[in-house]
């Protein structure tokens, strides 16, 4: 099944929650919505489930207008966060739910519906857990027999709205593991929402940044990772230290940045704003240096030093690999070299904070 998703908007009373969506998932794709809280994931999923309308705008399935269609004619598996299984049916009568409230007509026979889900049971593996309630389940269990029972009905297509929301890390990476063979396996489409982007980029073929009801960018896991199309996706992928810079033939240079690390770039000359991660930026201890050692803290494996910015009074926080640190203690006087990052022109939709910042780096180099 292709879907095909277009100038989607969505608003309730006064605010616009989507603001003209267009998408495209291919059969087999396993899609992540991806961002922060309110910006949307979940109305659109619902819109595609048939659990909402959109004020404007196309969806389509296979050249079909699924608008048209009911939630219960489009054939999907969902699975909510709360996993909302029926508490007085055992895993297998919750598995085998979708099929036995089918119409009689569509309605496959009883032992064809046991065969369905003992089949199920076996590739969730879990098969031991046919008999037990719910209440008798861990959460990651729970989770299991949720998607079971969505997969039931040979969905075409499969949404997932934060399916591992409430459980603790180590389940969800298990579970994490887990579902990608499982969706692998069984070819589904699928669309989940999360807001954690480890999740996106380890489960999806492709992942959606989301940000105030618009797509930010779509692109493989690695492209939006090393290439964030924004500052806002730059800043969702925890690009957060943002330092600016004056941009001169393809090179960001500025007093206190050892640059030499980063690639030209086909840019403008002028000012512009490059956003690191805090992991990419080495911390090189230099009695000239702009930036000030305000405070150091490990976190184990790593050094958090929270710095002072001489020129623009900013305090970025940077982290470095603890066995990798030069000797640095409040009030070392450093400068920074960034090994990786990403630049955007000033005027790219950075927010007014950071202008004050680059009014002190032009005035220092004038
Ligand atoms: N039925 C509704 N009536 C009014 N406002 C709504 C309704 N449903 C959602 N909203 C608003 O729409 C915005 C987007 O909500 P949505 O649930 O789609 O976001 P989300 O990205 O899924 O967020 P989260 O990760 O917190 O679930 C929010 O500001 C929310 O308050």
């Amino acid at each position: 099944m292709t879907i095909t998703i277009a100038h989607l908007t969505r608003r309730f009373g006064e605010t616009e929650v989507l603001r003209g969506i267009d998408l495209s998932v291919e059969k087999g794709e396993l899609v992540a919505l991806l961002g922060p809280s309110g910006s949307g994931k979940t109305t659109l999923l619902k819109i595609i489930a048939g659990l909402d309308w959109p004020d404007a705008g196309v969806l389509e399935v296979n050249g079909e207008d699924w608008l048209q269609k009911k939630a219960q004619d489009r054939r999907i598996g969902f699975v909510f966060q709360n996993y909302a299984l029926f508490p007085h049916m055992t895993v297998r009568d919750n598995i085998a739910f979708g099929l036995t409230v089918r119409p009689r007509e569509t309605r496959p026979a009883p032992a064809a519906i046991a065969g369905k889900v003992t089949e199920l049971l076996q590739f969730l593996q879990i098969p031991q857990l046919a008999d037990r309630f719910p209440a008798e389940l861990s959460g990651g269990q729970r989770q299991r027999v949720a998607l079971g029972r969505a997969m039931a009905i040979a969905p075409e297509l499969l949404l997932l709205d934060e399916p591992f929301g409430a459980l603790d890390a180590q389940v969800r990476r298990d579970l994490r593991r887990w579902l990608r063979e499982v969706l692998q396996q069984a070819g589904s489409t699928t669309i989940f929402v999360t807001h954690d982007q480890e999740e996106a980029f380890e489960l999806a073929d492709r992942v959606v940044v989301m940000g105030a009801g618009r797509i930010e960018q779509v692109g493989r896991p690695e492209e939006i990772h090393d290439h964030p199309a924004t500052p806002f996706v730059a800043r969702f992928l925890g690009m957060t230290v943002e330092l600016p810079v004056t941009l001169h033939a393809g090179r960001a240079g500025a007093p206190g940045l050892d640059t030499a690390s980063l690639p030209r770039v086909a840019m403008a000359d002028g000012p512009a704003m490059l956003f690191l991660r805090p992991t990419d930026i080495t911390p090189v201890p230099d009695p000239q240096g702009r930036f000030t050692v305000a405070d150091v803290t490990s976190t184990g494996a790593l050094l958090r030093l929270r710095l002072k910015d001489d020129l623009t009074s900013a305090e970025p926080e940077i982290e470095i690999a603890r066995r990798l640190a030069p000797p640095l203690r409040a009030g070392t006087r450093i400068h920074l070299r960034p090994e990786a990052g990403r630049l955007f022109p000033a005027t790219a939709g950075i927010p007014p904070a950071v202008a004050p910042a680059i009014k002190a780096l032009k005035e220092s180099s004038l």
